[in-house]
């Protein structure tokens, strides 16, 4: 049996190289999902690696992509509790933080001195429907609900900065997306996992109603309805079994084959906080997180993946050899307002990194190339209000320009 390009990957072991599998995968062909999941449970890592870098490199041509943004931390209370995270906060703590327009104006306009393009929108889930200081604060901006002031903030911000806008308000109702079309160029919405067992009692999600996977599935699809481009992803190491990994790989897959807006799937390790339910649990052990990553490159073959170098000062570069092609949003000015113990690397470093490992880093919009360059997924996908923005930023394969980046202006 051969198949092109194949042949270079001699290294795999005899076993996995002889088994038919692997060569249903390469062609696309239908494979059982039995027999997926239990060559992704025992195949050992090294093979897997071999053939998510495979199907990595056929596609993407050895570019690696990163999207130099802003974090904009609008507002941090949330309805909602998962017992991981300390980005939500109580009104009475210091750090709660609800903003003007006119501060996230501000920031976004520092990213744009600073050459970034994309200003990453990030709130709790539905705030004002469990804090009244939350529901006073958009009152007092003039707004009924955060969609309103959404809608009406990433206006501001792509018309006054040229900044693009992809807001993570967690999950959100086709309606409320709506709202958002004209002026974002993506969404980012987490899947987590699709595991409902982790919303039972004394999991992650027990009281995060949002996280139910139905819920967050109906988001997905709502977004797909409407063509809006999203980002979405897994949490990895929140007491999940490597089977529901496999399943929410598969149903993110699904959900992308019927509508091909899902643009980028992020592979993201817990880190345990102090004062969460979850401090004492452990991050996800390396051979388990590559493991992973190497899965969702060989489910997702179309879908760009993504893992955060933030999360992984020491050992991010290895995952290029499980097959990732992006390193997600890099801020060279903000913080990572929901992993703030983990400030990004710089760019510069990033970029060594990868070179080393023999690709070429270039910066993406946060809108994904394949949704510009092609006119078909262009004219279905890019809203017509946010071409005269894209446009003048991006190369012929997409990408951000070379000359944007490197000069001031
Ligand atoms: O591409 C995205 N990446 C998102 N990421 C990934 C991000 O780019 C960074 O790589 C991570 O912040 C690393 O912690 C988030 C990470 C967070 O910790 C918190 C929020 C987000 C939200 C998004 C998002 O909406 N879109
Ligand atoms: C915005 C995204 O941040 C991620 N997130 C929330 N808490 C943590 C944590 N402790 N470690 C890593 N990622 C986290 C979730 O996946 C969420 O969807
Ligand atoms: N609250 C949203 C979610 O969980 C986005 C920010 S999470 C720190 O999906
Ligand atoms: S992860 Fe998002 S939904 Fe969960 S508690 Fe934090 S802010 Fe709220």
């Amino acid at each position: 049996m051969t198949v092109n390009g194949i042949q270079n990957y001699q290294h795999f072991s005899r076993n996995f190289y002889s088994n038919e599998i692997i060569y249903k995968i390469i062609e696309k062909r239908v494979v059982d999902s039995h027999e997926l999941k239990d060559l992704l449970i025992n195949a050992e890592i090294k093979d897997l690696n071999l053939l998510a870098a495979f199907l990595r490199n056929r596609q993407e041509n050895k570019v690696v992509t990163y999207s130099r943004k802003v974090f904009i931390n609008l507002i941090n209370l949330c309805k909602d509790s998962c017992s991981y995270c300390t980005y939500k906060k109580e009104p009475t703590n210091h750090e709660a933080v609800m903003l003007n327009p006119s501060q996230a104006i501000a920031i976004a306009k520092l990213g744009r001195k600073a050459r970034c393009t994309e200003a990453l929108i990030v709130t709790g889930e539905r705030p004002e429907t469990r804090y009244s200081e939350a529901k006073r604060w958009l009152t007092l901006l003039g707004h009924r609900n955060l969609s309103e002031l959404l809608a009406d903030l990433s206006e501001k911000i792509v018309s006054q900065t040229g900044m693009l806008p992809h807001t993570n308000a967690g999950s959100l109702t086709k309606k409320e997306m709506s709202m958002l079309r004209s002026t974002n160029a993506s969404l980012g919405m987490m899947l987590e996992n699709s595991s409902y067992r982790l919303t039972e009692k004394g999991q992650a999600h027990e009281k995060a109603p949002s996280k139910n996977p139905k819920v967050r599935l109906r988001s997905l699809i709502s977004a797909g309805e409407l063509n809006f481009p999203i980002t979405t992803g897994l949490l990895v190491g929140i007491d999940e079994s490597f089977s529901e990994i496999i399943e929410s790989l598969l149903l993110i897959n699904d959900v992308n084959k019927k509508y091909g807006h899902i643009q980028e799937v992020i592979m993201q390790n817990f880190i345990p906080k102090k004062g969460t339910m979850m401090e004492y649990a452990k991050s996800p052990s390396y051979p388990y997180f590559l493991r992973c990553i190497a899965a969702a490159r060989i489910i997702l073959q179309d879908i760009s993946l993504q893992v955060p170098p933030n999360l992984s000062p020491n050992v991010y570069s290895n995952y290029l050899d499980a097959g990732i092609n992006d390193w997600g949003g890099i801020s060279p000015i903000t913080p990572d307002h929901v992993n703030p113990e983990s400030p990004w690397p710089t760019i510069e470093n990033v970029g060594v990194v990868t070179r080393e490992k023999g690709f070429v880093l270039r910066a993406r919009l946060p809108v994904y190339p394949k949704y510009i360059i092609n006119s078909e997924l262009s004219g279905k996908f890019v809203h017509k209000d946010l071409k005269d923005y894209i446009e003048p930023l991006i190369d012929k394969y997409g990408l951000v320009k070379e000359e944007f980046i490197n000069n001031e202006y």
